[in-house]
This record gives C-alpha cells, sequence and structure tokens, in this order.
C-alpha cells in the first residue's frame, strides 16, 4: 500500500517536471528543426547519428527554456486561467527543481550538440535559449506589445538549428525557413491572445489586445497573414521548392487569409480560437509539404 503511494507520487512529480518542458509547443519546434536537417542535403538522407543526437539536443534544449519560462513567470502564471495549473503555480515543484532541471536538460542538450553535432549549432541553440528564456521572457514581454514580434526570432530558429547540424553552416534557404516562423508567429499569437485578452489584463502583461484593443489586433493578424502569404512563396520562386510545395502553401495560406479576414469582420472567441488552432495545423502542413516536396520533386 505504501509503495503504490510512493510509486503515484513519484509519477506525479515526473509529469510535473515533464509539463514544464511545455511538450505540446515543443513537439511543433523540434518538428521544424527536424524537417531543416532533411533539407539540408539536396540529395539522399543526412547522417542518421547526426539527425538523433540533433534532435535530442535540440529538444532537451528546448525543454530547458520551457522550464525556465515557466520558472521566471511563475507569478504571473498564477494570475492566468490558463496557466495556473503549471507545476510551479500549484506548489507540486519548489522554483529551486525548476532551476535544476533547466540547467541539467539544458547541460545535456548543449552538451550532445557539441560533442556529437557540432559548435556552431551548440551556440546557435544557446543563443535561442537564451533570445526566449532570458530576452523574451524577462525583457519583452513584460515591456511591449511588440514582444512576440521581437521575441518571435527565436520561436524562429529551430528549422535553423536543424540545417546547420547537417551542413555545418546556415545558408540563404535556411533563412527563408526562418521567415516563415517569424511571420507566422504573430497570427498564431494573436489570435489566442484576442480570446485571452482578460487573462493577459489581469497580469498586466501588454499585449497587443490589451494595449491596442480587438480591433487593431485583428487587422494585425490579417496583415501578417498577407504577409506569411507572400513570404512562403519565397521557397518556390527561388527554386528551393518546387510545384507540390507550392500548391500546399497556395491552398494553406488562402484557408488561412479566410479565417482571418473572417476574424476581421465578425469577431467571437470560439472563431478566434479556431485561427489560432488552425496555425498549427497549418505550420504542421507547410513543413511537411516542404519535406515531401524535397523528395517527390517534380
Ligand atoms: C514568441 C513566439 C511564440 C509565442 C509568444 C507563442 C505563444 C503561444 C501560447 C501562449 C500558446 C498556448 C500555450 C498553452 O496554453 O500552454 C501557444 C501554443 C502553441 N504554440 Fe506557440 N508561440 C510562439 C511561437 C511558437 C512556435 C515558433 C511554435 C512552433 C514552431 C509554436 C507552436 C505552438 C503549438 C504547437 C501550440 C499548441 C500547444 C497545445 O496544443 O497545447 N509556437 N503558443
Ligand atoms: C531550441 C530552443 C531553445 C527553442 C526555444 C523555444 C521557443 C523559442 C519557444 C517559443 C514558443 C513558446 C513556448 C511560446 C510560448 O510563449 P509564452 O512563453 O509567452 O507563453 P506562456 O504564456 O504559455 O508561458
Amino acid at each position: 500500500m505504501k509503495s503504490f503511494a510512493l510509486d503515484a507520487a513519484r509519477a506525479n512529480r515526473l509529469r510535473a517536471f515533464y509539463a514544464l518542458t511545455k511538450p505540446r509547443v515543443n513537439t511543433l519546434i523540434v518538428f521544424c528543426a527536424v524537417i531543416g536537417m532533411f533539407l539540408a542535403v539536396p540529395m539522399g538522407l543526412p547522417d542518421a547519428l547526426t539527425v538523433f543526437a540533433a534532435t535530442v539536443g535540440i529538444a532537451c534544449v528546448a525543454g530547458a527554456a520551457a522550464a525556465m519560462n515557466c520558472l521566471l513567470e511563475q507569478q504571473l502564471d498564477a494570475r492566468m486561467t490558463r496557466t495556473r495549473a503549471r507545476p510551479l503555480p500549484r506548489g507540486e515543484l519548489a522554483p529551486g527543481e525548476a532551476l535544476a532541471f533547466a540547467g541539467v536538460l539544458g547541460g545535456c542538450g548543449l552538451t550532445v550538440l557539441h560533442q556529437a553535432v557540432n559548435p556552431l549549432t551548440m551556440w546557435l541553440t544557446l543563443a535561442t535559449f537564451v533570445g526566449y528564456a532570458v530576452v523574451y521572457t524577462a525583457f519583452l514581454k513584460p515591456r511591449t506589445p511588440q514582444n512576440i514580434v521581437i521575441g518571435g526570432a527565436a520561436g524562429a530558429m529551430p528549422p535553423v538549428l536543424g540545417w546547420a547540424a547537417v551542413a555545418g553552416e546556415v545558408p540563404a534557404d535556411a533563412l527563408l525557413l526562418f521567415l516563415i516562423i517569424f511571420a507566422w508567429t504573430p497570427p498564431h499569437f494573436w489570435a489566442l491572445a484576442l480570446y485571452r485578452s482578460a487573462d493577459y489584463a489581469r497580469a498586466g502583461l501588454p499585449m497587443l489586445p490589451v494595449t491596442h484593443g480587438p480591433a487593431f489586433t485583428r487587422l494585425s493578424v490579417l496583415l501578417y497573414t498577407l504577409i506569411l502569404f507572400g513570404v512562403t512563396l519565397l521557397p518556390f520562386a527561388t527554386r528551393m521548392s518546387g510545384v507540390l510545395y507550392l500548391g500546399v502553401a497556395l491552398a494553406l495560406g488562402a484557408e488561412f487569409i479566410r479565417r482571418a479576414w473572417q476574424l476581421y469582420r465578425g469577431y467571437s472567441d470560439a472563431r478566434a480560437r479556431r485561427t489560432f488552432r488552425f496555425s498549427i495545423t497549418y505550420l504542421f502542413g507547410l513543413f511537411a509539404a516542404l519535406l515531401a516536396d524535397h523528395y517527390l520533386r517534380w
């Protein structure tokens, strides 16, 4: 009986550490990094061991960055409905434990990248960690509604990291993938911020719907979705990708614009939530298309 209670307590703690890494967000982050690894090889497959080590290393550092974000924002998280069930506000873990976890996880990830991938990838991943966990979380997020536009540069790095892991360099094609995620982040986040604006107001965070109102935010979602549409044509225009990619980019882009336009014309929380969810399907689909096109090119 006693050992059963102990096992349950241990499982709960493991679950709490796992939740600190924001596993659902980081699944898409790592997916984009892996696609970058495959696109880095003009013909054929990348070295399996490099792909494995780079995936593990990037996933560990991304998890550590999320844990640092949870640690730095525990008071803010306690004030928001969406985040108050996280392990730190609930008291499931002590701040020192979260810090040690982030340190060990991040340290292991960076070591794997340095020893089994290459130093360039290690340094770029470290810069991404600092960009998200320090620059975005501690400085930009509490100060300016442009926080996620500037901070989005960290979120846009994963395919660059993947590319650097396999090719040992960052060519212009890799920067196109960066640009796509960079332009995607504002509509992704502001769609969510619209239906969570009461949360952000309560926490005192200057997110766009709080500082500039919902109408301006909806217009901004629409404008960035149009910019995103243009940016996603660049891989085809530069001959990095072919017709298959172009077809998917046009179809997904048209659907994203349709949703952003509807949201602009007539707001409802349900519509904003659907736009946010679609942004995730969109990025998965677009990057899957880049990969499929790379191998089935015609
Ligand atoms: C500064 C940039 C970004 C901001 C501010 C942001 C913000 C957010 C927020 C607030 C959520 C809700 C999370 C939750 O409730 O736990 C979310 C969810 C999500 N984000 Fe982002 N995001 C950013 C960039 C990215 C990037 C670059 C990716 C992937 C490439 C991504 C993928 C996701 C996914 C997959 C979810 C859904 C998680 C779920 O299903 O619970 N985000 N994002
Ligand atoms: C490889 C590597 C080091 C990657 C870093 C990961 C990274 C840049 C993630 C950005 C996406 C993310 C978790 C946004 C959450 O925003 P938020 O923190 O404002 O959301 P919250 O309110 O849910 O905490």
